[in-house]
């Protein structure tokens, strides 16, 4: 439903040319949470600030529900921005209005009557938890109080689209939390599709069921979340995925199988789902029982309710055995990769 085609993005600093965006394609299904993330000046901002038009591409495409966005009559490109809201992390809130009136504010702009303004105003207030702060103005809220009156602001007009630029960065982790179960809830009640920027790949982790990752302008991996944080191609998104994975052995144990590395060959095994893992590690003990196998790192995550595991092991066992084990694991439709040390 929106679909980013070859998209570049060049801007002038004092006349100096700076490639923000260099060929990037992305497709993103109706209903789907899409985390895009990278670090600092990646060109997230760029991206996402294209979808409504506040950006518009150098060259490429932005097709949404079927039409490029560029070659829309202006009719119909207040149509297509009618779909689309969008959340900011510093929440954008008008310091002199209250609450209840933020959240007016884009049914006003649009003419609606006073009881249907009351109506919708006060149901989103319900649905962000806020029905009580309707007379607080914003500088009497928390941050994450804020951050909801931005998301009933942005629900008030039934998008299709939510946009979010770095939602919750502003946040502390509890508060983040919270807001990140109040977009999946956004997702899953009003079937409105996610899109988001972020640095932050808890936000990845907790909500989103797709990821891509920007590095300098380009698109250097892209897919489900399960697939991305299980097999990461890149070094950037290795880099990410261990923000929230720890895959490190622990220094002791690291300086032990270094001294001993002609005795031990390391192993990492990747599982989805908790049966596999528990089964595996048994029946390896009992098909392999005269090799020594030490447990050196584990972590279990849960992505989208599904469990991704990883667990170091170490089995002391010649090449042609370590490769049985290799094959034996296979079956069991594990990953299975050589750690080096
Ligand atoms: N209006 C502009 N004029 C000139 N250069 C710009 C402009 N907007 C963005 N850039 C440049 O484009 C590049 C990408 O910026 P962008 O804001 O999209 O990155 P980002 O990934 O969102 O970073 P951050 O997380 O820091 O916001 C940066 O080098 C930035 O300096």
């Amino acid at each position: 439903m929106i679909v980013f085609k070859h998209i570049a993005k060049e801007f002038y600093q004092k006349k100096k040319k700076v490639v923000a965006l260099n060929d990037v394609s992305l497709e993103v299904q109706k209903g789907d949470i899409y985390g895009i993330i990278g670090y600092s000046g990646a060109g997230k901002s760029t991206l996402i600030r294209m979808v409504n038009g506040l950006e518009n591409p150098t060259s490429g495409q932005i097709i949404v529900d079927g039409k490029d966005i560029q070659t829309l009559s202006p009719n119909e490109k207040i149509l297509n921005k009618k779909k689309i809201s969008m959340i900011f992390q510093h929440f954008n809130l008008l310091e002199s209005k209250n609450v209840f009136d933020n959240v007016a504010l884009p049914l006003k702009l649009r003419n609606e009557s006073k009881d249907a303004i009351d109506r919708k105003v006060k149901e989103m207030l319900s649905f962000v938890g806020l029905e009580d702060k309707d007379k607080n103005y914003p500088n009497q809220l928390s941050g994450g109080q804020k951050q909801r009156v931005g998301i009933a602001r942005a629900l008030v007009t039934n998008p299709e689209i939510l946009l979010c630029d770095e939602a919750t960065s502003a946040l502390d982790p509890k508060t983040t939390k919270s807001i990140l179960k109040l977009l999946k809830r956004v997702n899953e009640q009003f079937n409105i599709t996610i899109l988001l920027i972020t640095h932050e790949m808890e936000v990845i982790r907790d909500l989103c069921n797709k990821v891509a990752v920007i590095e300098n302008g380009q698109l250097i991996e892209s897919g489900n979340v399960i697939q991305v944080f299980g097999q990461p191609k890149e070094q950037t998104t290795k880099d990410f995925v261990e923000t929230v994975i720890p895959n490190k052995i622990p220094k002791d144990l690291l300086d032990f199988y270094q001294k001993n590395q002609q005795s031990y060959t390391l192993l990492r095994l990747k599982f989805l789902g908790e049966n596999t893992a528990s089964s595996l590690l048994y029946q390896l003990n009992k098909r392999f029982n005269h090799v020594e196998s030490n447990i050196v790192f584990a972590n279990v995550t849960e992505l989208e309710g599904t469990t991704l595991g990883i667990f170091t092991i170490a089995f002391s066992a010649n090449e042609s055995n370590i490769q049985e084990i290799k094959a034996f694991i296979k079956e069991f439709n594990v990953i299975v990769e050589d750690v080096k040390i």
